[in-house]
């Protein structure tokens, strides 16, 4: 088992205020054997994918980044967060490190957790869906990437632009079917060759351009439609999808990208499924954020995916 730096999770106490005046900091526990059902935090320390597909490196922070920045954030769920602590890759044995990786995943669902996996270069994806595919191995899995890439390159070994195309290629040996949606795509960032390997690969994408607030009934209503035909959800989320002025914090950040409330309403039709088994939240680089308004930005997505549904309150 991993052992989680508990040291991170620290924050203002705002006693004066009562006992539901709570922060992250105070709520969430190391994980431990037998804890009631809740969603499982995580970390993939890992510069290595990034690092050999030619990026920034720095991403191996994104998980202690981002648990700071969730920690002194408003606490409002029911259900529990665990935090399991990271998986590193210090040794650049990247393959070995996502195999621990989907152990510590496959874990969280044998004890009946949900995981969410904090990133990590998009390499971590390949480790996610690796421990999701070994616990549930029978179901009908689609795969929603929220990505200003398709991240299907054919490169060998892997890196953090192949892990889709892993998952193909995974698929295509065990003959499962592929069902893959990448949301956010940015055509001056992806070859010709990607595109033409997205369509045989019969996945379906929605451009940048396309995610705009005014356009995206018609997507969301596709990616219901695509939850339709799916016993389960993967949602895999990389930063680097959301406009660079407010993303910095990335190898490579987008001179468009998508606007967060767009991202955030593609989380809220993911979430009302009610098929979403794991997700994961990746490329944080905070060596390049500026003035931690990118690693905060992070959180906040993550606190959204664990917070949705809060109504606003109409006057009387
Ligand atoms: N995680 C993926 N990253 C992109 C990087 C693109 C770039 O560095 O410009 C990719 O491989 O396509
Ligand atoms: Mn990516
Ligand atoms: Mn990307």
């Amino acid at each position: 088992m991993l052992e989680p730096d508990m040291s991170v999770w620290t924050g203002r106490v705002d006693t004066a205020d009562g006992p539901t005046a709570l922060r992250w900091h105070q709520m969430v526990k190391p994980l431990a054997p037998d804890a009631p059902p809740g969603v499982v935090l995580i970390g993939f320390a890992c510069d290595e994918g990034v690092r050999r597909n030619g990026g920034r490196v720095g991403a191996k922070d994104g998980p202690r980044a981002i648990r700071k920045a969730l920690a002194n954030l408003a606490w409002h769920r029911q259900l529990p967060v665990y935090d399991a602590g990271d998986v590193r890759c210090d040794d650049g044995d990247m393959e070995g490190a996502q195999v621990r990786l989907a152990e510590a995943v496959r874990n969280a669902f044998v004890a009946g957790h949900r995981p969410l996996v904090l990133g990590g270069g998009h390499e971590t994806a390949w480790g996610t869906y690796q421990g999701l595919m070994s616990f549930w191995s029978g179901a009908n899995v689609g795969i929603i990437n929220v990505d200003a890439h398709f991240d299907l390159r054919d490169d060998e070994p892997g890196n953090s632009g192949t892990p889709f195309r892993q998952m193909a290629d995974w698929c295509q040996i065990c003959d499962r079917w592929f069902g893959y949606m990448a949301l956010g795509i940015s055509v001056p960032s992806n070859t010709r060759a990607l595109f033409d390997r997205a369509c045989a690969l019969e996945a379906c994408w929605y451009l940048d351009q396309s995610l705009v607030p005014w356009n995206l009934d018609r997507v969301l209503a596709d990616v219901k439609a695509f939850a339709d035909h799916v016993d389960c959800l993967y949602l895999s989320i990389d930063l680097d999808v959301l406009p660079g002025t407010v993303m910095p914090a990335v190898s490579a950040p987008a001179a468009r990208g998508v606007a967060v409330e767009s991202v955030e309403a593609i989380i809220d039709a993911v979430v009302d499924t009610g098929k979403l088994f794991i997700a994961d939240v990746v490329e944080l680089n905070p060596l390049y954020d500026i003035n931690g308004q990118g690693t905060r930005l992070a959180a906040r997505l993550v606190w959204h995916l664990l917070n949705t549904g809060k109504p606003d309150r109409k006057q009387p």
